[in-house]
């Protein structure tokens, strides 16, 4: 049992839920994109856990690319400059990509890798999240895939940090000080 984080960290989404949503999304994936060539995009870092899961769900011959992009740098609010820090490794054109990323919450990454994405001409582009927090929305993302609409506070685990912790814990909690 992990018990390092429980003076911080108060659980919002359990393990067994946030598997269970996992598996169901990934069956919705699998009928969508059936005979298309599907690139799921990874944004590194806070998508990782989510997306490693979810392409275990999707029964589809499918690309996995990773892209990483930080605008938290550890701490609870977005500075709002987005930063590719990780490119992907092959063309996108003509690919049919679904971005994954583990949170919506400004929706300031998402447009950012929207607009970046969209750019490279590929076949289409939509969006996987597992999380939506719309108490806090700058800009208005369509969601093609969601996880869970969550309330205005600051999570962390399965994938999400502060100060870079936390990413390991195998459920959604919510950070007990911000
Ligand atoms: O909708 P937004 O307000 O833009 O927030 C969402 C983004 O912020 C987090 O990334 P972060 O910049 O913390 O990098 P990380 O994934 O490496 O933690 C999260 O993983 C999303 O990518
Ligand atoms: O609530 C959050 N937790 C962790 N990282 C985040 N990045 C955007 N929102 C969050
Ligand atoms: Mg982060």
């Amino acid at each position: 049992m992990t018990t390092f984080h429980e003076k911080d960290v108060g659980v919002l989404i359990s393990e067994e839920a946030v598997q269970a949503r996992v598996k169901e999304l990934g069956a919705q994936i699998t009928r969508d994109y059936q005979g298309k060539e599907l690139t799921l995009i990874c944004v590194l870092k806070g998508s990782a856990f989510f997306a490693i899961d979810l392409a275990r769900a999707i029964d589809l011959p499918l690309t996995l690319e990773f892209l990483g992009v930080a605008s938290y740098h550890g701490g609870t609010e977005s500075t709002g400059e987005v930063r590719i820090t990780t490119d992907v490794s092959k063309p996108m054109a003509g690919k049919h990509l679904l971005i994954i990323e583990d949170i919506i919450d400004t929706g300031l990454t998402m447009s950012f890798l929207l607009e970046n994405l969209q750019a490279r001409h590929p076949a289409s582009v939509k969006i996987c999240s597992l999380l939506e927090k719309p108490a806090r929305a700058k800009t208005k993302v369509n969601i093609d895939y969601k996880g869970f609409v969550i309330e205005d506070k600051f999570v962390v685990g399965y994938g999400l940090d502060y100060g870079e912790k936390y990413r390991n814990l195998p459920f959604i909690g919510i950070w007990k000080h911000a």
